[in-house]
């Protein structure tokens, strides 16, 4: 048995049309303008994890609170983004601008965490959220990152640590693959020197396509 039952339950869910995708990846890799492009082909709903108005907490806690008020913190923001899948997948497709795996990577590799513990403290919570159909995990080249980053209007300190703090943007990527690895919902997509609209089309030929 779960051991969210109750009111920490989901809930009984609505039929879901969907799909729900979620997009994955590194910041500035180009997630919020695919997740634009996507939804509005697929006519579809789409969400940040964590969501907007946790948005304005999150450099709040980062920089006051130790490694386990701030897990819990995006734990708080994913479980809520599941609510909200929840709820649009009764009308439709979803698509998020990240999801659990972003809160396993980043925590991780913010706090310099063996990921295996970042998981287990995570494991509890599974069954309460909305699983995914298909999870893009987008990559790209330093090169690539670079010249994105640059047109990137809504940069934070998150972005600038994670080039300037030594190993943070390695332990990113290689946290994000071993994720990816252990995901049965993971799709990986290289980005260099595709546009949104061609990354689209690859998606949506991928969601054509039975799930392996
Ligand atoms: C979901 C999540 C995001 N983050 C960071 C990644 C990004 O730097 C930032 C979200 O901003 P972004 O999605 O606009 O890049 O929050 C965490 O540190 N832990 C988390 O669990």
């Amino acid at each position: 048995m779960s051991l969210l039952y109750g009111a920490y339950s989901p809930g009984t869910p609505r039929r879901a049309r969907g799909p729900f995708i979620v997009l994955e990846g590194i910041s500035g890799i180009g997630k919020s303008t695919l997740a634009r492009v996507l939804a509005a082909r697929l006519n579809a709903g789409t969400l940040h994890t964590v969501p907007d108005f946790y948005m304005p907490w999150a450099p709040v806690m980062n920089a006051h609170t130790r490694a386990l008020p701030q897990f819990a913190f995006y734990l708080s923001g994913a479980l809520h983004a599941s609510d909200i899948v929840r709820r649009h997948l009764a009308q439709g497709p979803v698509v998020s601008d990240r999801y659990v795996s972003s809160v396993l990577a980043y925590h991780s590799a913010v706090h310099e965490l063996d990921l295996a513990q970042v998981t287990a403290l995570l494991a509890p919570f599974r069954t309460y959220f909305a699983p995914p159909d298909r999870t893009f995990y987008l990559r790209c080249t330093d090169r690539t990152l670079h010249n994105r980053m640059a047109r990137k209007k809504d940069r934070n300190q998150d972005d600038h640590d994670m080039i300037t703090v030594p190993g943070r943007l390695e332990r990113l990527r290689a946290n994000f693959d071993k994720v990816a690895a252990n995901d049965p919902t993971a799709v990986i997509i290289d980005t260099d020197d595709r546009t949104p609209g061609e990354l689209a089309d690859i998606i949506t030929r991928h969601l054509t396509e039975p799930s392996t």
